[in-house]
């Protein structure tokens, strides 16, 4: 597959995703902190079930003495001093004396603070006011989570996509140091891998491993006769047509200029000598668009067990060359297999 070219939709998406995600998480703190600060005011009243005003009254109907309250005052506070005041219980009641711990506004969260009710000069109760902390380590808690949740999103995301990009760029870095531009086929520089591998496979199965190389004929007159970029569409036509008649289990190289090699694997001698046939004839007779014809000469080598790829490519190159000096158009095998067998046209 050649290389992927532009920036796809998906890492646009990706891109907003992050953006709304870095957003968020500078937005949490500023929303935790202005949380804290509503609690910090004074917004305790919004926790308690029951209001001071409230308390009051059912402490009132047990004391009948704090009538004071009806009239608009408790024992000298206000009743707007304790209209939407948190209460949050009863603390004691111990001789005439009631004491309720309300929740109220307060600078710091834990402190506490007394007020004495009086009726008449007389102490009959005082109203403890604190704040607490449960709630608001309750929310800050919830909130770290959620910042933490959404750090860890943010930070995944945002090394996902420049490790996507990453891993895109060493893909095509790949591609481009295994192929062949001009034909997309593989190029020299993996033979030696390929072959290697192939080699070692064959051993432990008992398989045969055969190399082709071939060379078109006077390609040179090609590029002469009709210019350099019909040269090249050439070798394009020649290396899709070829790719389409080997196996799937061949891998087809552009070995150099206009030489190619077929590592051919399962391969024997014999099925080899068919193939380069199969191929010979088949760029005769195909039509390039050209005035003239194509044709190739092709040299085989069934490799042995052991045998190194420069070995064998060299046995294949001597037999390629032994068709081009015999007439072109033709095949030859290697000196070390059989140095007699070859093919071409009558
Ligand atoms: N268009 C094009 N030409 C190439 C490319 N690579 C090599 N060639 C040409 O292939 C030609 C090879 O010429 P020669 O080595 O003389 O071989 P030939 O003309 O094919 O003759 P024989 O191989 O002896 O049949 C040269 O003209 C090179 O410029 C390529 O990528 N594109």
């Amino acid at each position: 597959m050649p290389p992927e070219g532009g920036r796809s939709l998906a890492d646009l998406l990706q891109l907003v995703v992050v953006t709304l995600v870095v957003v968020m998480a500078l937005a949490v703190p500023v929303i935790h902190f202005d949380v804290q600060r509503r609690y910090l005011d004074g917004n305790l009243t919004t926790l308690s079930l029951l209001t001071a005003e409230q308390l009051m009254r059912q402490v009132i109907a047990r004391n009948p003495e704090l009538w004071a309250y009806e009239q608009g005052r408790i024992a000298g506070l206000l009743r707007d001093q304790v209209r939407g005041v948190a209460v949050r219980q009863v603390v004691s009641s111990e001789g005439g004396e009631t004491v309720v711990e309300i929740g109220t506004p307060l600078p710091a969260p834990l402190s506490t603070h007394r007020q004495w009710l009086f009726d008449a000069g007389r102490p009959v109760g005082a109203l403890e006011t604190s704040a607490s902390l449960r709630p608001l380590l309750r929310d800050s808690l919830l909130l770290a989570l959620v910042l933490a949740l959404i750090g860890g999103v943010g930070v995944a995301l945002l090394c996902r996509y420049p490790l996507a990009r990453l891993r895109r760029a060493e893909r095509d870095i790949r591609y481009l140091a295994e192929h062949d531009p001009l034909t997309g086929l593989l190029n020299r520089h993996v033979v030696e891998a390929l072959f290697e591998r192939e080699s070692a496979r064959a051993r432990r199965h008992h398989l045969q491993l055969s190399i082709v190389i071939f060379d078109i004929d006077h390609f040179k007159r090609v590029n002469d006769r009709h210019g350099h970029d019909c040269g090249d569409r050439v070798l394009r036509q020649l290396a899709g047509l070829v790719s389409r008649h080997v196996r799937a289990s061949d891998y087809l190289v552009r070995w150099g200029g206009e030489e190619f090699l077929i590592l051919s694997t399962h391969t024997d001698l014999a099925m080899a000598r068919t193939l380069v046939e199969k191929l010979r004839r088949l760029v005769a007779a195909h039509d390039f668009g050209l005035a003239q014809s194509i044709t190739i000469s092709l040299g085989v080598c069934g490799c042995m067990p052991g045998d190194g790829l420069h070995a064998c490519v060299g046995c294949a190159d001597a037999a390629m060359y032994r068709a081009k000096r015999a007439g072109r158009n033709r095949w030859c095998e290697g000196d070390g297999v059989d140095s007699g067998a070859e093919g071409a046209d009558a």
